[in-house]
């Protein structure tokens, strides 16, 4: 391979900063370079500057920006990719009134998914994760964490991270794996949950660890869901296998997930819609990140995510999808941007370090991916011409991105 040029760059993003994860104010930093040129030597970011400077090398491959925008790729750190089917029938009957606790309790909901998990094939499974992955990269998502959870048995959950492996191997981007075991109570444990802990601790984590197929473990941790002291048993099983936490917390009532995750050492607490100010100072003095899923939100009519409070008390915030087919069935990174700003009143600046840099940070990513630094792997997006950074939040709905980069190619 060559050496690119990629020339005529309008703004180029967070090309320079340190690559820590962006807490509190410092999360409105975000360095941008006008008429920038990015040198990029096969898969790799090698070298950056302002055109003016700039003389092409002769040996050069020139690739023109036309004005645009270059950004570092989204890291989405939070995603239920593999599913079987949508649940579009569920919508229609929330449009008609039902709570999502009434749709979940109806045998709806996760319990859904999970039937029609177990009774899809690996490979129809993989299939169709993958093209949605594929989908999801054309729109500028180039590192992306899948959590296992709609399999809810031994085998259910074995075949998802085995998918997720599948995609891991396959896809040119970085993929993390995510054991979800504890999303729900299977119906046929709703009467000895103690039961189904034991399933995951003590059958499904040592397969799992068998072929190596998690990075992280998660814990769905929600009233007639999992309860503090289960969430912090599963995590603790999980930690003896190397499986650091990423839990479900605060998503539909203050539940103590924030300060049992916190208390784990968790990477990330994702959701947070339902927070105290013991929940937010507790995340706001701590390392673990606090994970935003606007989407999410928006999709089930909740009040949008504090951030503003938690950006203000000192959080790390990260944004991400949480695609699912229940809660979010968009992965749409740039619409959660968007969404971040109007709905959470974010800055542009913040919304863009927290969907790029905190979500690598939040997938164990941060000094490989998320910004434009010296030997990051060149997984950029290039937009339409815009005429500031602030226009791409502003323009909701509008597919700006012209072409995404992956390890120096364009897909
Ligand atoms: N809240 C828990 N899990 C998913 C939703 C799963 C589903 O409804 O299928 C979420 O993150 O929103
Ligand atoms: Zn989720």
């Amino acid at each position: 391979m060559s050496t690119i040029s990629l020339i005529n760059i309008g703004f180029l993003v967070n090309a320079g900063h340190d690559q820590e994860v962006r807490r509190g104010a410092a999360m409105a930093q975000l360095p941008v370079l006008e008429q920038a040129y990015l040198e990029i030597k096969d898969d790799r970011i090698v070298d950056w500057g302002l055109m003016k400077d700039y003389t092409i090398p002769e040996y050069h491959t020139v690739a023109d920006a036309a004005g645009g925008a270059v950004l570092p790729g989204w890291c989405d750190s939070h995603t239920h990719l593999v599913f079987a089917a949508s649940r579009e029938g569920e919508f229609i009957d929330k449009l008609k009134g039902l709570s999502y606790e009434a749709i979940a309790a109806k045998g709806g909901g996760i319990l859904n998914s999970a039937r029609k998990l177990n009774a899809t094939d690996e490979n129809t499974l993989y299939e169709l994760a993958k093209h949605r992955l594929e989908s999801l990269m054309q729109l500028g998502t180039t590192a992306i964490e899948i959590k296992s959870g709609y399999g809810l048995t031994l085998e259910g959950e074995l075949k998802m991270l085995r998918v997720i492996q599948r995609l891991k191997q396959s896809m040119p981007i970085p993929v993390k794996a995510t054991f979800l075991g504890a999303h729900a109570f299977p119906e046929a444990y709703k009467n000895n949950p103690g039961g189904y802990i034991r399933l995951i601790t003590e059958e499904m984590l040592p397969a799992i660890a068998a072929e190596n197929l998690a990075d992280y473990i998660d814990v769905f941790c929600e009233q007639g869901f999992f309860n503090t002291v289960q969430t912090a048993e599963v995590c603790n099983a999980g930690a003896k296998y190397g499986l650091k936490a990423k839990i479900h917390a605060n998503q539909l009532h203050v539940s103590g997930g924030v300060e049992t995750g916190v208390a784990l050492g968790a990477v990330s607490v994702d959701h947070l819609e339902s927070m105290d100010h013991q929940a937010i100072q507790t995340l706001a003095a701590s390392n673990t990140i606090g994970t935003l899923l606007p989407t999410a939100a928006f999709f089930l009519r909740m009040p949008f995510q504090p951030a503003r409070q938690l950006i203000d008390a000192g959080c790390a915030v990260a944004l991400a999808s949480d695609f699912n087919p229940g809660s979010s069935p968009s992965g749409n990174m740039n619409l959660v941007v968007s969404m971040a700003c109007i709905g959470m009143k974010m800055l542009p600046e913040e919304a863009i370090n927290a969907a790029t840099i905190n979500g690598a940070h939040a997938m164990g990513l941060g000094y490989e991916t998320g910004s434009i630094a010296r030997f990051n792997k060149a997984n950029l997006i290039l937009t339409q011409p815009v005429p500031s950074i602030a226009y791409l939040p502003y323009a909701f709905g509008t597919n700006l991105v012209k072409k995404v980069m992956v390890n120096g190619n364009w897909i």
